[in-house]
């Protein structure tokens, strides 16, 4: 008999079903897009019917691989794109409206209002976040506020919420279980990361009813069983994780100070902090990064909202390539001194800057800029961001010796090695690029008891390649000075 776990990974753009043996290895792997819907300035939502649909088609793909004679899938972990807010009728199983995605910025009225009444601290204080569009909090409010009854029906505990963990796992459980895990709920600024609960007093001032609210597990738990029709027999749900945090984890970083950073759509740079909630001065967050056996480990996190998207944005909007990968021979052709910055700021800036009302912006054109130059300044512009983020990370006292760096666009080793240079650190590029899908699997193995322990987790992370810094530091500055100059011009209350 060959046994496996199934991970889903349910990101932003795509579904993914992946299939390891219990050597950690991907044996299978099916992956699906779906449609973004963008009905107004500022709003990104996706139908919660697509989501489960392309799941749902994953998971029959990646199962026909195997044979039932010979082979059983022991377990299963979902991890997911994080913050987005779902709201459905605990009777019907109706979502009541689309989901609203973590980019969406339609909550920045209700953020304001919250910042003019001085509740910052407070939500810091609790949730280790800044207030901001991105967390749930302020979508399940707009729901609430905006669809017809939701507010009376919520009251009644006719209405659930979930982000995109719990509502996978009520689907595959046919609504019997209403479970988030720690890290997911760590990013709805209604969690207490202290206590590891619902905070009241955020309930009351967001405006959301307790009852809408799934019981939080730790990242490794019975989480329920998925019913026999999606599998073909009945298998435990036994982990659940955001998918930064099953990153972090499928990096192995378990050690206080060790870091990873993702680069898919986003970009999202992680630090282990051990048991210690670090109160960062310099606005990036604290959050969970897994809870073994009710003990949280947490992570400082600097999140930047477009990283890969840029890219797509010259690839479709701009139609200057027509595939990613050209990227990578254009900016080899390029000189480093071409004088050109991007900044990609199409839905505001993230970490550290958190400006929603900041918008994108291309500086130093000249009569001799072409399509490398700027294809070339959409990639630096991952790197500073990045390099902004090492740099808040430095002031709060936190300096990873290593970047352990996954996601999409870590294939170019072009990028890689330009983010080792502005860094002046070294990048690993791990073996496996599914970290995230091998993170989950990793905290679902664990509950399962095929895989013994985190140190024979760790000892079996490969590296692929170690870019190390190669540019003078004169340059680095000079370069790095050019990026803040440009983000400065950017800002809304900038130049
Ligand atoms: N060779 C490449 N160079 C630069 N960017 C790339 C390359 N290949 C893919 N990408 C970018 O990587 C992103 C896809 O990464 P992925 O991790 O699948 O994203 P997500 O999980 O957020 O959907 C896309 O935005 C794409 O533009
Ligand atoms: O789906 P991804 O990979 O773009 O990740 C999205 C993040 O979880 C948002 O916080």
């Amino acid at each position: 008999m060959n046994n496996y776990i199934l991970s889903i990974d349910q990101g932003t753009t795509s579904s993914r079903s992946v299939l390891f043996d219990l050597d950690g290895n991907i044996a299978y792997l099916e992956q699906q897009e779906f449609e973004q819907h963008f009905p107004k300035d500022g709003y990104v939502e996706h139908k919660p019917e697509d989501i489960w649909a392309s799941v749902q088609q994953t998971i029959t793909a990646v199962m026909k691989h195997l044979d039932p004679q010979r082979d059983k899938v022991i377990a299963i972990g979902i991890t997911n794109q994080r913050e987005t807010t779902i709201v459905w009728d605990k009777i019907t199983g109706e979502p009541i409206y689309n989901a609203i995605v973590w980019q969406d910025r339609r909550t920045s009225e209700l953020c304001n209002r919250l910042r003019v009444a001085e509740k910052e601290d407070l939500i810091i204080k609790k949730t280790g976040l800044l207030i901001d569009p991105y967390f749930s909090a302020t979508k399940i409010n707009w729901i609430l506020e905006n669809c017809p009854n939701a507010r009376e029906k919520a009251e009644k505990g006719d209405l659930i919420f979930g982000t995109v963990d719990t509502y996978l796992l009520w689907k595959l459980t046919s609504g019997k279980e209403h479970r988030t895990d720690a890290t997911n709920a760590s990013r709805t600024m209604l969690f207490n990361i202290h206590t590891q609960e619902w905070d009241s007093e955020l309930l009351e001032l967001l405006d959301v009813p307790v009852k809408m609210l799934p019981e939080v597990m730790d990242t490794s738990d019975d989480f329920g069983i998925a019913d026999e029709r999606y599998l073909g027999y009945e298998v435990p749900i036994l982990a659940m994780a955001g998918d930064q945090q099953a990153a972090l984890f499928g990096q192995t970083c378990f050690q206080s100070g060790m870091a990873k950073s993702t680069y898919g759509t986003g970009c999202f740079m992680m630090v282990n902090t051990g048991d210690k909630v670090l109160e960062s001065k310099n606005r990036l967050l604290s959050t969970v990064a897994y809870r073994l056996n009710g003990k949280p480990t947490y992570a400082l996190e600097g999140s930047i909202f477009i990283a890969g998207a840029a890219i797509q944005w010259l690839r479709d909007g701009l139609q200057l390539i027509q595939k990613a990968d050209e990227t990578e021979l254009l900016a080899n052709n390029t000189s480093l001194d071409h004088g050109i910055y991007m900044v990609p700021a199409f839905t505001g800036l993230g970490a550290p800057y958190w400006d929603s009302d900041a918008r994108g912006a291309i500086f130093g054109l000249t009569r001799d800029t072409g399509i490398k130059e700027i294809v070339t300044a959409g990639l630096q512009s991952v790197c500073f961001q990045t390099k902004d983020l090492q740099k808040a990370m430095e002031a709060d006292g936190v300096r990873p010796q290593v970047l352990k760096v996954d996601g999409g666009m870590v294939i170019n080793s072009w990028l890689m090695q330009f983010l080792s240079d502005v860094l002046g650190a070294e990048v690993d590029r791990s073996t496996i690029s599914e970290t995230t899908a091998l993170g989950v699997a990793y905290l679902a193995g664990l509950k399962a008891g095929v895989f013994p322990s985190l140190e024979s987790l760790a000892a079996s992370w490969n590296c692929d390649r170690r870019f190390v810094p190669n540019m003078t530091k004169l340059k680095r500055d000079e370069l790095y000075a050019g990026w803040c100059n440009s983000v400065k011009k950017v800002q809304s209350g900038g130049e």
